[in-house]
């Protein structure tokens, strides 16, 4: 801190709040502490009856919070995301499209873990709406050492942590299993729901096929639906232990890969993700998709619809927080479900 005349203390940082008093006007602070003098606030200084000020003593090696908070909205600006001007150290990062925001989740812990700096953010992976809030950041102390910044950029990495994707895929093709649907039996109940989620992502279900349980012609109803050059293919029903459920057996003799039958996930214990060499996905959805308000289909849907290739391994980690309490209100994703 440091003694300066009013009239030499331009580009200077207060060290205080300052209140201004006009009788039967204002009693409020004028400039607040962390404030950049600029050349307009010397009258209003002089005004104020500050002729010296107390300052921050200008240090090449440390950055002031809104020079310093420039280095974390680097380390977040990536695809389709924008922030505005700093805010008292802080700044809010915010969607520039619909899509799904992406978070690089082991950088942005390697950033938080620096300490004396901050990044909160939504989860990764939910959908989004052009001009809403992803994340907010700022810087703890008023003034930082510039190479705690330079730190964060090296933790942060090459890529920037926040990005939103827009959804990509426009296609589907859907098979409603089960003889009671074939035979009409019952009416479907099911493929209404899974063409609503869809179109939430701009997805057009443009094929829609019902083979029973007849798995020989359920595998070649993923055949001819992947020939067609569908963005992606969805099967309901026939997902469990019953000797009519033929569909896990049936999308395997597609020849598509597997990558999980079976996720830690309540609603949606039974689901399948497999994919065909050409990354086009053939999934597997369990009856719970029909009746529960938000199930595993839910959770991966942004990922499918923004065609982020989807390892086993990103299951493991959705037992906790996979139990949806099934409120009264669904105010997914709103909630832990699936966090
Ligand atoms: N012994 C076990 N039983 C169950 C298990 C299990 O692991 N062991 N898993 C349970 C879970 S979790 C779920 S989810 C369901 C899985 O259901 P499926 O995908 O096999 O569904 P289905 O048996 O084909 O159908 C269930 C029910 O829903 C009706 N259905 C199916 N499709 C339609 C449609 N398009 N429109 C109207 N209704 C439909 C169907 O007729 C059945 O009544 O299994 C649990 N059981
Ligand atoms: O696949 Mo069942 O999913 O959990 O109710």
């Amino acid at each position: 801190m440091k003694l300066v005349k009013t009239e030499d203390a331009v580009g200077h940082v207060l060290c205080h709040d300052m209140t201004q008093i006009i009788r039967g006007v204002t009693k409020d602070v004028r400039f607040r502490k962390g404030h950049i003098v600029t050349p307009e606030d010397i009258p209003v200084l002089l005004s104020m009856g500050k002729e010296n000020l107390y300052v921050w003593e200008k240090d090449e090696n440390m950055l002031h919070e809104d020079e310093a908070v420039e280095y974390l909205r680097e380390i977040c600006s990536g695809e389709n995301v924008t922030s505005g001007q700093p805010k008292e150290g802080k700044i809010e990062i915010t969607a520039e499209c619909d899509g799904m925001l992406q978070i690089d989740v082991e950088k942005l812990y390697a950033v938080n873990s620096l300490g004396n700096m901050m990044i909160a953010t939504r989860h990764s992976y939910t959908p989004v709406k052009k001009g809403d809030k992803l994340a907010g950041t700022r810087i703890i102390p008023l003034v930082i050492e510039k190479t705690k910044m330079e730190e964060a950029k090296k933790a942060a990495g090459d890529k920037p942590i926040l990005n939103v994707i827009p959804y990509q895929m426009k296609t589907a093709g859907l098979i409603t299993t089960g003889n009671e649907i074939k035979k009409g039996l019952i009416q479907d109940t099911f493929s209404d729901v899974v063409i609503d989620k869809l179109a939430a992502y701009g997805i057009k279900v443009v094929a829609h096929e019902y083979p029973g349980d007849d798995d020989a012609l359920i595998t070649k109803t993923i055949g001819e639906m992947k020939a067609q050059g569908l963005d992606m293919i969805l099967c309901t029903g026939g997902m469990s232990v019953d000797p009519d459920d033929k569909t896990p057996g049936a999308i395997k003799a597609s020849g598509a890969r597997i990558i999980t039958y079976g996720a830690p996930v309540l609603p949606g214990a039974m689901f399948l993700l497999s994919y065909f060499e050409d990354g086009t996905p053939v999934i597997g959805l369990p009856g719970c998709v029909m009746y529960a308000k938000s199930t595993i289909f839910d959770i991966m849907l942004p990922r499918i619809a923004t065609k982020t290739r989807i390892k086993a391994e990103d299951f493991y980690g959705l037992g906790h927080g996979g139990l949806c309490l099934g409120c009264k209100e669904c105010r997914y994703p709103d909630c832990s479900f699936g966090k």
